[in-house]
């Protein structure tokens, strides 16, 4: 089977948009720091491209979580591949991520750090498919909306391609 990506969100789309909710997030945090919570792989190119934007003190951390393998749906078992480093007790934690789908894994993720006992917990997504939620997840900055469509780009992949693209597109299979 043949694949082709149609573009979805241009480059310039996704720059100027990060660019937007970066000087939103460093307003609302008025100069406290964050740390900064990058779900691997996929949130790691929006992570960087936000970070770069804010104008707060901030910290960084790594998690690596899979419920998709190389498929195109979710298992709806969500694993912890990579925890993080340092405790965040205390800290205004802001969890950022490429894609909310069914919203499984940002439930299950958010459980497990809000047991930390962090000062503040937060989450940042550059996609959102609200169409697709089968578990209710509170989102506090979201950079786009986007329709019932397996996309990739800007750290998502189809089973491991396309992370690279420097915009974010839709898998046609033909
Ligand atoms: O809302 P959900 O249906 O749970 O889907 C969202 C999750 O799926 C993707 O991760 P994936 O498991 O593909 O791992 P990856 O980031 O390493 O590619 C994405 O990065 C989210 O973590
Ligand atoms: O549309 C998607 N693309 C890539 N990975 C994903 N994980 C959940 N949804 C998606």
């Amino acid at each position: 089977m043949s694949e082709t990506i149609r573009v979805l969100l241009s480059e310039e789309e996704v720059d100027k948009r990060i660019a937007e909710i970066a000087a939103k997030i460093s307003e609302d945090y008025n100069g406290e720091q964050v740390h900064m919570i990058c779900v691997l792989k996929g949130g790691v190119f929006f992570t960087c491209e936000l970070a770069k934007r804010l104008t707060i003190p901030v910290s960084m951390d790594f998690m690596s979580v899979s419920s998709y393998g190389a498929d195109t749906k979710s298992s709806g078992v969500v694993k912890i591949v990579k925890d993080l480093d340092e405790g965040i007790e205390g800290k205004n934690v802001l969890v950022v991520e490429d894609i909310i789908d069914s919203g499984r894994t940002l439930s299950y993720l958010l459980e497990y750090l809000r047991n930390r006992n962090p000062k503040s917990l937060k989450l940042c997504t550059l996609l959102d498919k609200p169409e697709r939620r089968v578990v209710e997840v509170d989102v506090d900055y979201t950079c786009f909306d986007i329709p019932d469509e397996f996309v990739v780009g800007y750290g998502l992949d189809y089973a491991q391609k396309y992370r690279n693209l420097p915009y974010i597109g839709v898998v046609e299979l033909g």
